[in-house]
């Protein structure tokens, strides 16, 4: 049952991959959204609920092969859970009808094309609207979210890894030359496609690093930092794969400008910073997050050290990759977008165990 007030139509293009799906269970209990548009060129007329069993009595919608013209003309706001160099020549077609658009993947995160075409391999294919496109961190970037036509929702390295060193470099607090962010990523982070790498008995009891020379994280998480530092940032970035299903956690450190700054100033600078964020917790001092303690919510939980007193400043963040690390950061962005409260759709708390 849908509450009162306007009903939004959304489309999702890439409805089978793992961000896509998770679009659909978040949004199937959300009052004021229909989805009425579910895109798939493999499952093309396969009804959602027999590929998705865990959806059965939700929707009442089959696969169709993407399709700009009949997503234009049925849908409000679209999201593009589809890997990079899809939305970027579908979109165009899409925000001239009118059509708002979260896109999940990277095509429009970067704001520079020749650093995108660097890190992706390939020209971007509509370098006119990268200007035009948010940066979908709503912590950083709400008021601009608002109004936007085309959102580019975060990585989930750059969400974990970004609000765990926001209020540091927004108070100029850390030398923003020497950062660094050790994270590990659920297996879910590489997507649903077959790959060898991704196997049960290749990623099960194993944990490694990889992309330690250059990840194409790095760019957007610096960019990101050097928009809240007003300044040029370095980050040593290294992700690891963790032997999970979902789950991101990021240790991230940073050398303090001010070694006279105790650990309780920062924890108050952090609470108060982060008080009227709903999906942003910051945990008492002397805790360690655990990424179960985010599975399946929209939420960002920090917390805070000091090791040995040192001028080192260590954040641990943890987030579910698939939720605030795509697709419940794409419904809070989709929620502003829209004018509905923030949290509308995105307040379950996590599944534990
Ligand atoms: N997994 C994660 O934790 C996160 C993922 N992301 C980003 O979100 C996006 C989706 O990721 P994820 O769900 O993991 O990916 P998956 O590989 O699991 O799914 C990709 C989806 O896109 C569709 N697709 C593939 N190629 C095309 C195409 N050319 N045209 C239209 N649809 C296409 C596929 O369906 P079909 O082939 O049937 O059309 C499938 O539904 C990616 O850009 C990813 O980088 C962002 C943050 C975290
Ligand atoms: C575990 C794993 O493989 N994770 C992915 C990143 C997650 C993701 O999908 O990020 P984008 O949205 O930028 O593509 C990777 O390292 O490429």
């Amino acid at each position: 049952m849908k509450a009162t007030g306007q009903t939004f139509r959304v489309g999702i293009v890439g409805g089978t991959g793992y961000t896509g799906v998770e679009l659909l269970r978040l949004l199937a209990s959300h009052p004021r959204v229909t989805v009425s548009v579910i895109t798939s060129r493999t499952e093309a007329g396969q009804p959602v609920s027999d590929l998705f069993p865990n959806l059965r009595g939700h929707y009442d919608l089959a696969f169709t092969d993407p399709d700009p013209a009949t997503l234009a003309a049925q849908c409000d706001l679209v999201f593009f859970a589809t890997p990079h160099n899809v939305a970027m020549r579908m979109m165009p077609e899409l925000l001239a009808a009118g059509v708002r658009v979260v896109d999940l993947s990277a095509d429009f995160r970067l704001t520079d094309a020749e650093l995108w075409s660097r890190w992706y391999g390939e020209p971007h294919a509509c370098p006119e609207l990268l200007a035009e496109a948010v940066y979908g961190l709503p912590e950083m970037n709400r008021a601009k979210i608002r109004d936007a036509r085309l959102v580019a929702n975060p990585g989930c390295y750059p969400t974990a890894v970004q609000l765990g060193f926001l209020p540091l470099l927004e108070q100029s607090l850390v030398d923003v030359q020497r950062l660094n962010a050790f994270a590990a990523s659920g297996v879910s982070g590489a997507g649903r496609q077959a790959r060898i790498p991704n196997l049960l008995t290749e990623a099960g009891d194993n944990f490694k690093a990889y992309g330690a020379s250059g990840h194409r994280h790095l760019p957007e998480i610096e960019q990101g930092l050097g928009w809240l530092a007003s300044d040029p940032v370095r980050l040593t970035f290294v992700p690891h794969l963790a032997p999970m299903i979902r789950g991101m956690q990021a240790t991230l450190t940073a050398e303090l400008v001010d070694p006279t700054l105790s650990l309780e100033d920062l924890q108050t600078l952090f609470e108060d910073r982060f008080a009227s964020e709903p999906f942003v917790d910051v945990l008492p001092l002397g805790s360690h997050p655990e990424t179960r303690s985010v599975r399946g919510a929209n939420v960002c939980r920090l917390s805070l050290h000091r090791p040995q007193g040192r001028d080192v400043v260590l954040v641990l963040s943890v987030i579910d990759n698939l939720v605030k690390g795509a697709s419940g950061q794409a419904v809070q962005n989709m929620n502003i977008m829209l004018d509905l409260p923030e949290t509308m759709g995105l307040d379950a708390p996590a599944l534990l165990p």
